[in-house]
């Protein structure tokens, strides 16, 4: 599914955060979202969703304004992993995976058999299968998240919406998490994600918008945009990009900040 965003403003009541943002993302693309603290990713997200409605312009899915859509239609096209769920209840893991699998299942429906299987295969896919039965809220804030996008994978979505997948991460699974993203993405997902992390971006996205300000300052492939001097003007500080040799004869581009300790 191919998401646009048109000649967007967005923000909360009359308090425009974002203007006149225009960006896509095709089937089977990534794009990722940069930018500092509390300058309007979360908020990008929140009106793509339909959970804040569009101040000026509009978000549109395969061609079509989401524009009135139901929470049901968006639940069917779009999953979100949203940065942090403080868990009302203790659920179990396989419970709040299930509950991915919500908006295929009539009103006052109970999950069958195979919404159980397709909870538990996305788990064994994860990686947490052996977290299945333990409570939510007895679980590490990082297992939370692999549980986090295991429920939005549950919901067998045309487009996935992560809020800085990585944050919560250990180095380890920041990797398997980004690798597992960009193989969603080979499959033909289309994502959108924020990020704290420009590696990340050059790592997993085929599309990065930088946003400052309230506006996109630069939009376009990820070796374009992410430079010494745009992570400058983004984050003001001085950093350096390099070229790492990976073993198999791919370059990998790393991006370090220039700090006075390095010696
Ligand atoms: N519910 C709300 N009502 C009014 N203003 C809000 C609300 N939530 C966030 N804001 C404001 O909107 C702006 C953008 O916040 P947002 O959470 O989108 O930033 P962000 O780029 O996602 O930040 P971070 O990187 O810290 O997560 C901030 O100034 C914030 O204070």
């Amino acid at each position: 599914m191919k998401l646009e965003i048109r000649d967007l403003t967005f923000g909360y009541g009359k308090k425009a955060v974002g203007h006149d943002l225009s960006i896509d993302v095709g089937e089977g693309q990534s794009l990722c979202i940069l930018g500092s603290n509390g300058v309007g990713k979360t908020t990008l997200l929140k009106t793509i969703l339909g959970i804040l409605k569009p101040m000026e312009g509009e978000v549109l899915i395969d061609g079509i304004s989401t524009r009135g859509w139901s929470p049901a239609e968006f639940g069917k096209a779009i999953a979100y992993v949203p940065q942090q769920h403080i868990p009302p209840f203790p659920f179990s893991v396989l419970d709040v995976v299930l509950m991915g699998r919500t908006v295929h299942m009539s009103t006052f429906g109970m999950p069958k058999k195979q919404d159980r299987d397709i909870a538990c295969d996305i788990l064994k896919k994860m990686g947490i299968d052996d977290l299945k039965d333990k409570s939510y809220t007895e679980i590490s804030g990082g297992e939370r998240q692999m549980v986090l996008i295991s429920r939005a994978l549950a919901q067998k979505p045309q487009i996935l919406i992560l809020d800085e997948p990585t944050s919560n991460l250990d180095f380890g699974n920041q990797a398997r998490v980004l690798e597992y993203i960009i193989k969603l993405v080979e499959e033909g997902l289309t994502v959108v994600m924020t990020s704290h992390r420009p590696e990340h971006a050059l790592a997993a996205a085929s599309k990065v918008v930088l946003m400052k300000g309230g506006d996109a300052i630069d939009y376009g492939s990820p070796e374009n945009v992410i430079t010494e001097e745009s992570m400058k003007s983004l984050y003001g500080i001085d950093v350096v990009m390099v070229d790492a040799d990976m073993p198999d004869r791919r370059k990998a581009k790393l991006c370090i900040p220039l700090m006075n300790s390095y010696n």
